[in-house]
């Protein structure tokens, strides 16, 4: 770690995801000389490259604006580079570079062939027109179509880039390369998407919870779960979880929360997402559909057994975890990446609460992403129902490969079972290739 550290000086988001993992496979790399040998851990924190490029683009008042855009491809050891774009002033060489990292992991994990990478930009849209977005996206692209395709590295959404963001971005792509090729996943149907990739991430998650809770005899209509976000893995989670009979107390964005004591119905739920598609305040959520808008708070002090932090990383700090745990919690799941601070780690692991990491919890995007490739490649398309069945059957797929490795341990955590069954998929392949 001090010589990663060294090496990734100030790249705190990085260090910390490195970390997390390097404390639970170094043993496993140490015991296994293959891996041994292949320093196999040490070069998957090393890019494969990190590309880097200036995105010139115009805005509405005719005025040159100048952005940065990266794309880590991280590791194409099992399958090409696989792994969001993201559109946010806080994107940076060190937040790219821990999700990257991570998606190597959970990308093997899914029992798919997808590598890891990520990639994004500074650029910030809110209060951008559609038209601007559009120009963004295009220019972005013009660098970006230079190094993916289907066999190479196929990029698809994340945090501010979704199915409008996608569309503008394969439209340059296929004009770029004129090809038609499955580049880029998260795709409208029209144009080779896959049913479900967008209900994808939040539907799995509520599926990896079912999974945890059924290891305990327990279900999720006996949960109050407080939710974090209220974008595409926030929202579906919620709506999927209020299918399943569950109590949803709550949802939040970066200015504050959305309180439903008694439960988020279809209705609210219906006025929140209409409100975010709309762009519309929800500080005036009305209070006729029990809901209640806290500005400036988390979800985090709210009665619930269950929390789903769906935004983004590190959201919830210790103090926000004493609150949850003693608010009642004892289920913990990640929608987003990385989401806990690692002393929010340990407060909830100590605490007893069964903790889903994200690299398995929210796996069901990218492993929807893994059948949108089958699905262009084969030029086929699956109907709703099959794609759902075929989530239902690789989180519980998930969630057994990182139980049976996670119970290994002294004490059953899923955790390190993610984290030592991910890196075995990916150590076993990199210390087939010989020094390359
Ligand atoms: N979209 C996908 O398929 C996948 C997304 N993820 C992760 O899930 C998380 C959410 O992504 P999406 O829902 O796709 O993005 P999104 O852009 O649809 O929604 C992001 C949500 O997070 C909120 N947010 C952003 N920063 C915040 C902060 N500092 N505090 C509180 N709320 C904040 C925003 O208001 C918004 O509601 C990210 O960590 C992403 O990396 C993980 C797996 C797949
Ligand atoms: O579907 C994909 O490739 C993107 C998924 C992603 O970015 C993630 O799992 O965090």
């Amino acid at each position: 770690m001090e010589r990663i550290s060294s090496r990734n000086a100030g790249q705190q988001e990085f260090l910390q995801a490195v970390e997390e993992v390097a404390n639970d496979v170094l043993t496993v790399e140490k015991a296994n000389s293959a891996y041994a040998a292949a320093r196999v851990l040490e070069r998957l924190t090393e890019p494969d490259r990190l590309i880097s490029f200036r995105v010139d683009w115009e805005d509405d008042s005719g005025a040159l604006q100048v952005n940065r855009g990266w794309r880590v491809q991280m590791s194409n050891a099992i399958g090409p580079y696989k792994g969001g774009i993201r559109f946010h002033p806080t994107v940076s060489p060190s937040v790219l570079k821990f999700l990257a990292f991570e998606q190597v992991f959970k990308n093997a994990l899914t029992g798919l062939p997808l590598g890891g990478g990520k990639g994004g930009a500074d650029f910030d849209p809110s209060g951008r027109s559609d038209s601007e977005i559009m120009r963004f996206c295009h220019a972005f692209m013009a660098e970006l179509a230079h190094h993916i395709g289907p066999d190479r590295d196929v990029p698809a959404g994340d945090i501010n880039v979704g199915a409008r963001e996608i569309g503008f971005l394969f439209g340059a792509y296929k004009r770029h390369h004129r090809e038609f090729t499955g580049a880029l996943t998260g795709k409208g149907d029209s144009f080779g998407g896959s049913a479900m990739r967008v209900e994808a991430t939040g539907y799995g998650l509520i599926y990896f919870l079912q999974a945890m809770l059924a290891e305990k005899s327990e279900d999720v209509a006996e949960q109050r779960i407080a939710i974090s976000g209220m974008g595409n893995v926030a929202l579906h989670a919620a709506e999927k979880a209020i299918a399943e009979g569950g109590t949803v107390v709550s949802l939040s964005h970066s200015a504050g929360t959305i309180l439903a004591e008694d439960g988020l119905n279809a209705e609210a739920l219906e006025w929140i997402r209409t409100a975010r598609s709309e762009d519309r305040d929800v500080a005036d959520a009305p209070a006729r559909l029990g809901l209640v808008y806290k500005a400036g708070e988390k979800p985090w002090g709210i009665e619930a057994s269950v929390a789903l932090p769906c935004a983004t990383q590190n959201e919830l700090e210790q103090s926000d975890a004493k609150a949850a745990v003693d608010a009642g919690l004892r289920y913990l799941a990640e929608g987003a990446n990385m989401p806990l601070t690692g002393s929010a780690v340990a407060h909830i692991e100590q605490a007893g609460v069964v903790y889903g990491p994200g690299k398995a919890a929210n796996a069901g995007g990218v492993a929807i992403s893994g059948l949108e490739m089958s699905q262009n490649a084969h030029r086929q398309f699956s109907s709703a129902e099959e794609v759902d069945t075929a989530l239902k059957s690789i989180m519980r797929e998930i969630h057994d490969r990182a139980a049976d490795e996670g119970r290994k341990s002294d004490r059953f955590n899923y955790r390190r079972g993610a984290n030592i069954a991910g890196y075995r998929k990916v150590a076993e392949a990199i210390s087939s290739f010989g020094i390359v």
